[in-house]
């Protein structure tokens, strides 16, 4: 117990939700801007080896100037093959240089990746969590870190580099000869204004896009998922043609964008090869009015050619370069408003007292004045050891409470105190050990049994894993699989398929790994038969005697068998909390009626009910049962 530990005060009316609520700290030292302050050494070096390539581009005008008015006028081959010579040499340190600055890039793009990979994906996990706030935009951050890395490690990239040096090009033609650069500048300003126009054009368009796109993408994995049900009750016509819709008009959307896109691409394209020839045109004029040489003229659309690469990259990858814009601000934000790293203290090991007092949820996204509470002013007190059932009607709030007292979710309203402590006094990774959670919607990770019990920690040993398979009641099923317990399950790479039951006891197995202090099951027993039952019942109370505090989520009867506590809920709000006899007496006493002593006594003594007709139960028990359950 550590209820010594000074308590943070929530007042009722401090309605907080730990996801919604950034807290932002000096942004010189979040890990996005501190990596993006790392890569200056590496960007500062590839601005050094682009000044290097741009100064040797030049490499090929000069020898066309030398080669026309020197070499063709004074026919001399020894000055052609040492001009050649020298043009070799200069071409191999471009590429040289060209190599190293794509390669700078290319590693700091993945020295980036690995710094920021790891907060980044651990949001990609939450956005996973039902209801998280920001659930999409929780999932951003992974694409957005993947658009960056693709972006630093790419060409376009370079082209941004030699960005600055375009003035270099734009200079050497002025000198040659300022009509010259006149025309350069004008195409150059012709080919931006263009791309610009293109950008506002379909700015909104691409937005419409996107949208659609997630839209049909979003179907297609739910009708996957489904799969099943699909095949059986042959809906695929159905499906097809719902999706078919979506992704139609996500086609059309996407054609609606690339439509002014294309003329404009196609436009500009003409229109630079147009500008190539107006530069030799032009050069031509002057050559006839004897203002420059002929040599010149080539030279000229070399350098013209030289001046309009990079801003022809840069603009050909506009939308590339805005998107990665767009993922950086929002990367940045992202950053900007992770919880400073906290320094919790090293609290001693929680043990299994309980207290939620007044626990309010609002439905995660809902505002204003009509939030939705999936449940309200919960109220109780559990011993270590304590087992608490908790019953009550569809969507009364069963999962709520399970997601609250395991920390998937915060409440918003009243406050929670596991061993006295709140749950932000903890350090999440150091808590979780002593958690057990059995979610409704069960799903085992890809990777070996032994992981999925071990919940993946490499270091767990193989005495503690069986310890949890044995009192989960698995631990002969596992042996007689192929592999045992180095046998693959979950995702696509699962080498055996679990039935609904085994998997349900391997969930069991990996929430009560490591003795817990707490384990929460929801709805532990729907898919086990009678052995399976047995042993979740052997398991809580073999848990509830080492002191752990189990807290069941039941509709079944069955699985409340080894509790001591039962709380009744009714749309979210507690109607009964105590003792099981008491609490069952209560829902259960006013039927004499309809159920005789020995079906009440058969409750108590296992928590197992045939059911009372519900219109016989008082209206003091609302939560009272529709159907082969306990309330
Ligand atoms: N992620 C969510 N966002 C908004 N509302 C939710 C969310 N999850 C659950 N709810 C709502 O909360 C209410 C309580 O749901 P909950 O799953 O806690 O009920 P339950 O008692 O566990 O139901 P069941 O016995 O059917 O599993 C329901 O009205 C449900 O619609």
């Amino acid at each position: 117990m550590i209820n010594s530990l000074p308590s943070r005060k929530h007042s009722s009316c401090d309605r907080r939700d730990r996801t919604n609520a950034p807290m932002i700290f000096s942004s010189k030292s979040d890990p996005y801007r501190k990596s993006l302050a790392r890569l200056k050494p590496a960007l500062w070096g590839v601005a050094g080896f682009s000044a290097i390539v741009n100064v040797l581009m030049l490499t090929g005008s000069i020898y066309m100037m030398q080669v026309y008015d020197r070499v063709l006028s004074s026919g001399s081959v020894p000055t052609l093959v040492g001009l050649f010579t020298i043009v070799v040499v200069l071409y191999a340190f471009l590429g040289l240089y060209d190599f190293l600055r794509v390669r700078v890039l290319a590693r700091a793009a993945v020295h980036l990746d690995q710094a920021l990979a790891d907060p980044v994906y651990r949001a990609w996990l939450r956005s996973g969590v039902p209801g998280a706030a920001g659930r999409d935009a929780s999932a951003q951050p992974l694409r957005d870190l993947e658009a960056l890395r693709g972006f630093v490690g790419a060409s376009p990239m370079a082209g941004l580099f030699d960005l600055p040096f375009v003035p270099l090009f734009l200079a050497v033609l002025f000198i040659i000869h300022p009509w010259l650069g006149f025309l350069t500048v004008a195409g150059s300003a012709v080919v931006i204004g263009l791309t610009l126009l293109n950008q506002a054009m379909t700015r909104g368009l691409a937005q419409k896009t996107l949208h659609h796109d997630a839209a049909a993408q979003d179907f297609a994995e739910g009708g996957k998922r489904g799969a099943e049900a699909v095949v059986a009750m042959g809906m695929h016509t159905a499906i097809t043609t719902r999706w078919r819709g979506l992704h139609d008009d996500a086609l059309a959307a996407g054609q609606r964008t690339s439509d002014p896109n294309e003329a404009l691409t196609a436009f500009s394209k003409a229109f630079r090869m147009l500008l190539q020839s107006s530069i030799l045109t032009l050069g031509a004029l002057l050559v006839l009015r004897g203002e420059i040489t002929a040599g010149t003229i080539i030279a000229a659309s070399l350098l013209s050619g030289r001046a309009l690469a990079p801003v022809d990259q840069v603009v050909g990858q506009m939308r590339g370069v805005t998107t990665t814009w767009a993922a950086h601000r929002r990367l940045a934000d992202f950053f900007a408003a992770l919880p400073p790293p906290s320094t919790p203290m090293d609290l001693p090991t929680p043990t299994g007292d309980i207290t939620l007092n007044g626990v309010t949820k609002f439905a995660p996204g809902d505002s204003g004045p009509d939030q939705k509470r999936l449940l309200s002013q919960v109220s109780f007190t559990l011993e270590p050891g304590d087992g608490l059932g908790v019953i009550g009607n569809s969507a009364s709030g069963k999962s709520t409470l399970a997601k609250l007292l395991v920390g998937v979710w915060e409440p918003d309203m009243g406050e929670l105190r596991m061993g006295g402590a709140t749950r932000d006094q903890w350090d999440p990774a150091k808590l979780g050990p002593h958690i057990g959670y059995m979610p409704q919607s069960l799903v085992l990770l890809p990777g070996t049994i032994r992981d999925n019990i071990a919940r993946f920690d490499e270091e767990a040993s193989d005495a503690d894993v069986m310890a949890a398979a044995r009192m989960a009641g698995v631990h002969d099923m596992i042996l007689a699989l192929p592999e045992g317990y180095k046998t693959t399950v979950g995702g696509t790479s699962g080498t055996v398929q679990l039935s609904g039951g085994q998997v349900q006891r391997v969930g069991l197995a990996r929430a009560v790994f490591g003795k817990p202090a707490l384990v929460v099951l929801d709805e532990p027993n729907a898919n086990l038969d009678t052995t399976g039952d047995e042993a979740l019942t052997a398991a809580i109370r073999s848990l509830r005697a080492g002191g752990t505090t189990v807290v069941v989520m039941a509709h079944r009867p069955s699985a409340i068998a080894a509790v001591n506590k039962v709380l009744v809920l009714n749309n979210g709000q507690q109607v009964q909390f105590g003792p099981k006899d008491e609490v069952l007496g209560k829902v259960l006493a006013p039927v004499p009626s309809k159920q005789s002593p020995q079906q009440v006594a058969s409750v108590r003594q296992t928590g197992c009910a045939k059911a009372p007709d519900p219109s016989a139960l008082p209206e003091a028990s609302p939560a009272a049962p529709q159907t082969g359950a306990i309330r």
